[in-house]
C-alpha cells in the first residue's frame, strides 16, 4: 500500500512542480540590502531541495519564477512545516509586489492559505519573470523545499498527501483504540504501554507533519516547539517500558535492566531540560537519544529473544523499520542525503510498519503465554490424575485390608477360640436360620447335643492344659465327621458340643451321632506323656414339622443327653424314644 502510494505521489510531484534553481547566502540583512547588491556571493545548489542542516543563522534564498498567466493561477509551496521564520518576497522589475511573513512562530490563523505547509497564492494576473527572495531562520533542521504549483496540480498532489496521512493516522488510531479495548479486557500491561507508545508516536508525527499545529494547538507557539521534543522523548520512554514488558526484562536481567533504566532516566532528564534549554541544542540531543534508544531496542532483542523465533521476527522487523526510517530522516535532516518524498516520510513509513508488527508481536506473546498456561494446566491436571489414581489404589488396598480385618474379626466373634469350631452365638444364629428354612421348606431338622463323659476326671488327672487339648481333639473329631453341607458344629459351653443338621431326618442324625461316638471311643488323645481315652454321650432330637423353635430343639436334645448320661453314658439317646 505504501509503496503504491509512494510511487503515485512521486509521479504527481514530478508532473506538478517546476524545478527551481535556488541560490543562497547566510545573511541577516534586510531585503533592500540584498536585492541588487553585487557584492553578495550567492551560492548555488544542485539538490532539488535546499538543505542547510541544523543552523542558527539566517539565510537568504533566491530564485526566479517564469509565470505563464494562461496556466495559472499559481501557488508557491514551502513544504516543510517546522520552519521558525520565513519572509517571502516576490519582485517584478525591482518592485516588491508580494511580502508574506510565515513560520511556526506565528499563529496558524495568520497564514494566507490554511495548510500544514506554507502556501502563498500568487496574485491574479501575475505574468512573466518574477524574482523570489526568501529569508529563512529555524532552530530545527533548515530545509527549503520550494515548489511552484498550478492550482490544479497542487490539488491533486494535496489529495494524495492527505490520503497517505489519513492512512497513517488511521492506522495509528485503530491500533491504539483496538489495543486499549483489549487492555481493558485482559489487563495486560504490555498493551497499556503499547497504546501510550502509539499515541506518543502519532502525536510526534503530527507535530512533524504540521497537523498538530493546525488542528490541535494553532495558537500555542511555545508549545508547538516543545511538543516535538516532548512527544519524541515520550515515545522513547513509553517504547522502553513497552520493550521491558514485552521482553520481560526484569531486575534479574542485570545489564539489560540497567540499560533500560538508564534510557528512562536520561529521557526524564531531557524532558525536564527541554523546558529550560535552547530548542536548537535540545533537538540535537533528543535525536541522538532517540537513535541510541532505538539501537538499544535492537540490542535487547538480540540478547533476550534468541531462540524465540516468531516473536523475535516480528520484533526485529518492527524495530528495524523504525530504526531505518529514523536513520534516513536523520541523515536527511543533517543534509547527508537529499530530501525526497521517501526520505522525508521514511520515519512515518517505519513507524507505521513498526506499530503493526509490534501489535502482532504482542499477539504472539499473549498466544505463547496462553499456550504456556494451557501446558501448565495440562501438567497439573495430569499430576492430579496421577495422584488420584495413586490415591484410589491406596484406598483400594486399605479397603481390602480393612475388609479382611473385618472378616477376621467377624470370624473371631463367631468362633470358639479354643477349639476353632463355631461358638454359642454363631450356633444361635445358625439354628434360628435353619429353623426358618425348615419351616419354609418343611424339612426335617436334627440337633445333637454332645457331652464328654467324666471330663472332670480328665482335668483332675492330667491337668487343665491336657483337658483343653482333649476339647480341641473332640472338636476336630466332630468337624471331621459332620462334613455334609448344612452340618453345623459348635461348642455349646464347657465340655458340651452341639451339631445342627439341616434337612436331616432322625435315622441319618442317629447314624452320625453313633459314628461320632465310636470315633471318639476309638481315638484316644495321645501325647509323649499320656494317652487319654474318652467317650461321649449324645442326645438327639429331630423336628419334622412346625413349630421349629431353636430353644425348644436344644432343650429336647439336652433332655435326651441327660437321659444318655443317666443311662450309663457312652451312648446316643433319641428324644422321642425316652
Ligand atoms: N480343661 C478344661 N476343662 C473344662 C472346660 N470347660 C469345662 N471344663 C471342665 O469340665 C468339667 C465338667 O465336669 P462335670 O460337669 O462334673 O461333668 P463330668 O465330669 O464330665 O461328668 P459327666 O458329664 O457327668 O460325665 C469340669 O471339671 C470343668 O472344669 C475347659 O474349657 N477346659
Amino acid at each position: 500500500m505504501f509503496v503504491l502510494l509512494l510511487s503515485l505521489c512521486s509521479q504527481v510531484v514530478a508532473a506538478g512542480k517546476e524545478t527551481l534553481q535556488l541560490e543562497y547566502v547566510a545573511s541577516n540583512a534586510k531585503i533592500v540590502d540584498v536585492i541588487n547588491n553585487p557584492s553578495i556571493h550567492w551560492q548555488t545548489t544542485d539538490d532539488k531541495v535546499l538543505n542547510l542542516g541544523y543552523s542558527n543563522l539566517s539565510y537568504w534564498v533566491r530564485t526566479s519564477l517564469n509565470i505563464d498567466e494562461k496556466e495559472g493561477p499559481y501557488l508557491l509551496e514551502i513544504a516543510y512545516p517546522v520552519l521558525d521564520q520565513l519572509d517571502v518576497y516576490m519582485l517584478q522589475e525591482g518592485n516588491i509586489f508580494v511580502h508574506q511573513q510565515l513560520g511556526d512562530k506565528q499563529p496558524f490563523i495568520d497564514r494566507p492559505f490554511a495548510h500544514e505547509h506554507f502556501i502563498i497564492p500568487l496574485p491574479n494576473g501575475t505574468h512573466g519573470k518574477v524574482a523570489l527572495y526568501i529569508k529563512v531562520r529555524s532552530s530545527s533542521a533548515l530545509q527549503l523545499p520550494v515548489v511552484l504549483w498550478t492550482n490544479h496540480d497542487f490539488l491533486i498532489n494535496d489529495q494524495v498527501f492527505r490520503i497517505v496521512m489519513g492512512i497513517y493516522f488511521g492506522l495509528m488510531g485503530i491500533m491504539a483504540a483496538y489495543n486499549v479495548l483489549l487492555y481493558f479486557t485482559i489487563r495486560e500491561s504490555t498493551l497499556f504501554y503499547y497504546v501510550l507508545y502509539v499515541i506518543c508516536l502519532a502525536l510526534f508525527s503530527a507535530c512533524l507533519s504540521g497537523f498538530a499545529f493546525r488542528y490541535l494547538w494553532p495558537n500555542s507557539l511555545w508549545w508547538n516547539d516543545q511538543a516535538i521534543l516532548f512527544f519524541l522523548i515520550s515515545s522513547v520512554l513509553t517504547g522502553t517500558y513497552f520493550v521491558m514488558t514485552l521482553l520481560e526484562i526484569g531486575i534479574s536481567d542485570k545489564w539489560l535492566y540497567l540499560g533500560c533504566r538508564l534510557i528512562l532516566g536520561l529521557g526524564l532528564v531531557l524532558l525536564f531540560s527541554s523546558v529550560f534549554f535552547n530548542y536548537a541544542v535540545m533537538i540535537k540531543l533528543t535525536i541522538a537519544y532517540a537513535v541510541s534508544a532505538c539501537i538499544w531496542g535492537v540490542f535487547c532483542r538480540i540478547l533476550r529473544l534468541a531462540g524465540k523465533s516468531r516473536l523475535a521476527t516480528y520484533y526485529s522487523i518492527a524495530w528495524s523499520s523504525v530504526l531505518i526510517g529514523g536513520i534516513i530522516l536523520a541523515l536527511n535532516k543533517l543534509d547527508l542525503i537529499s530530501q525526497t518524498w521517501f526520505t522525508e516520510n521514511a520515519l512515518l513509513i517505519g513507524t507505521a510498519i513498526e506499530v503493526a508488527c509490534l501489535s502482532i508481536a504482542i499477539g504472539e506473546k499473549l498466544n505463547t503465554e496462553k499456550n504456556k498456561r494451557f501446558q501448565a494446566q495440562l501438567t497439573a491436571f495430569n499430576e492430579i490424575q496421577k495422584v488420584n489414581s495413586q490415591l484410589e489404589k491406596t484406598i483400594a488396598i486399605r479397603t481390602r485390608a480393612l475388609q479382611e480385618a473385618n472378616d477376621r474379626l467377624e470370624l473371631a466373634s463367631r468362633t470358639d477360640a479354643l477349639t476353632g469350631v463355631a461358638n454359642r452365638r454363631a450356633l444361635d444364629e445358625a439354628l434360628n436360620s435353619e429353623c426358618s428354612r425348615a419351616k419354609r421348606f418343611e424339612h426335617a431338622l436334627s440337633v445333637i447335643m454332645i457331652d464328654i463323659d467324666f471330663f472332670k476326671q480328665v482335668n483332675d488327672t492330667y491337668g487343665h492344659e491336657a483337658g483343653d487339648d482333649c476339647l480341641i481333639h473332640i472338636g476336630s473329631i466332630l468337624s471331621n465327621c459332620a462334613t455334609r453341607a448344612g452340618d453345623f458344629v459348635a461348642r455349646y459351653g464347657g465340655e458340651e458340643f452341639c451339631i445342627v443338621l439341616a434337612q436331616t431326618d432322625g435315622s441319618q442324625a442317629f447314624d452320625l451321632a453313633e459314628k461320632i461316638r465310636m470315633t471318639c471311643e476309638a481315638s484316644p488323645l495321645i501325647s509323649k506323656s499320656y494317652s487319654i481315652e474318652m467317650t461321649l454321650s449324645a442326645g438327639l432330637h429331630t423336628q419334622t414339622k412346625p413349630p421349629y423353635i431353636g430353644k425348644e430343639l436344644l432343650a429336647s436334645a439336652d433332655q435326651a443327653l441327660y437321659f444318655a448320661k443317666r443311662n450309663g453314658r457312652n451312648q446316643v439317646a433319641i428324644s422321642g424314644e425316652l
